[in-house]
């Protein structure tokens, strides 16, 4: 086995185990596997787990080889796949991100439903990154290609960007999506959420990520909507995300921690042609 494939909502991953697998990380091997002619295909890769001392760290890259601070949906089909694999016995664990420590709790035996704790969210300019003065940017105006759009901008450790519209789409979503990633005001580029407000409990979202382009779903974007939509006073503090692959439920708790419940499912586990894997090693 060289590498397991799973998805969550519909957004797919590709777990390769550096314990099993020796893969050079470099731009075109990430592109190369991720790309869904030419390799296997996904929304990324999750590297790991890599041992530091007791602390398990996962790396998360993006299919157009950047990587990723943090992952919802990477976060809750790495931690099913420790388990698959025998790595934890426990079903509450850390694990360390570039964005920072997250805590999970199987809440399903086979690891199928994961809740997340991933962190606080933050509004700052200085730490999303929004080029300009320091503040909080919330409900601002953004011009975009002859446009002005109202945006949120918000950090759970990667960064994401939230416009709030009454009528979303993928077409949007495709259409906004690379002007909003590639923009100037953002130096680290960003994720994109367009958000619909059911009422207080629900929301909708359609996602282009950072890096990935438009994907049916993804945790972290879940968070930054629902924080976004709460830090404008339009829902309550516990909601459910609904997205084009599904739902994915979010608690945000009086200390300013965000929890995320959603499924996790597995694909298959397969091996890189000895074609492929020449091509791979040889770069
Ligand atoms: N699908 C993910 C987000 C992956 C990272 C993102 N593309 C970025 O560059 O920040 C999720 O479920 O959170």
């Amino acid at each position: 086995m060289d590498f397991s494939k799973y998805h969550a909502l519909g957004n797919d991953y590709i777990v390769i185990d550096p314990n099993k697998t020796m893969f050079n990380l470099t731009k075109e091997n990430i592109e190369l596997v991720c790309h869904r002619n030419f390799g296997v295909g996904s929304d990324g890769i999750l590297y790991g787990p890599i041992f530091e001392g007791n602390n398990i760290k996962l790396k998360i890259l993006n299919p157009d080889g950047s990587e990723a601070e943090k992952s919802g949906n990477g976060i809750r089909i790495f931690s099913r796949y420790l388990l698959d694999q025998g790595y934890v016995d426990t079903t509450s664990f850390a694990i360390d991100t570039l964005g920072g420590q997250v805590h999970v709790t199987l809440l399903d035996p086979k690891g199928k439903l994961v809740k997340v704790d991933m962190g606080s969210v933050t509004f700052l300019s200085d730490s999303i990154p929004v080029a300009g003065k320091s503040r909080e940017v919330v409900d601002e105006v953004l011009e975009l290609d002859n446009r002005s759009v109202k945006i949120t901008c918000v950090s759970i450790g990667n960064p994401h960007c939230v416009i709030a519209k009454n009528d979303i789409s993928e077409e949007l979503a495709k259409e906004y999506g690379p002007l909003i990633e590639n923009h100037p005001m953002f130096p680290n580029r960003i994720n994109l959420q367009l958000l619909k407000v059911i009422d207080r409990s629900n929301i909708q979202i359609e996602i282009w990520e950072r890096g990935a382009g438009y994907t049916l779903a993804s945790g972290s974007s879940s968070c930054a909507a629902a924080s976004a939509a709460y830090k404008l006073g339009v829902v309550n503090s516990n909601l459910k995300v609904h997205m084009p692959g599904g739902s994915i439920d979010i608690d945000i708790n009086p200390d300013g921690h965000v929890h995320m419940t959603g499924s996790v499912s597995s694909v298959y586990s397969g091996k890189f042609s000895e074609e492929l894997w020449q091509n791979l090693m040889s770069r």
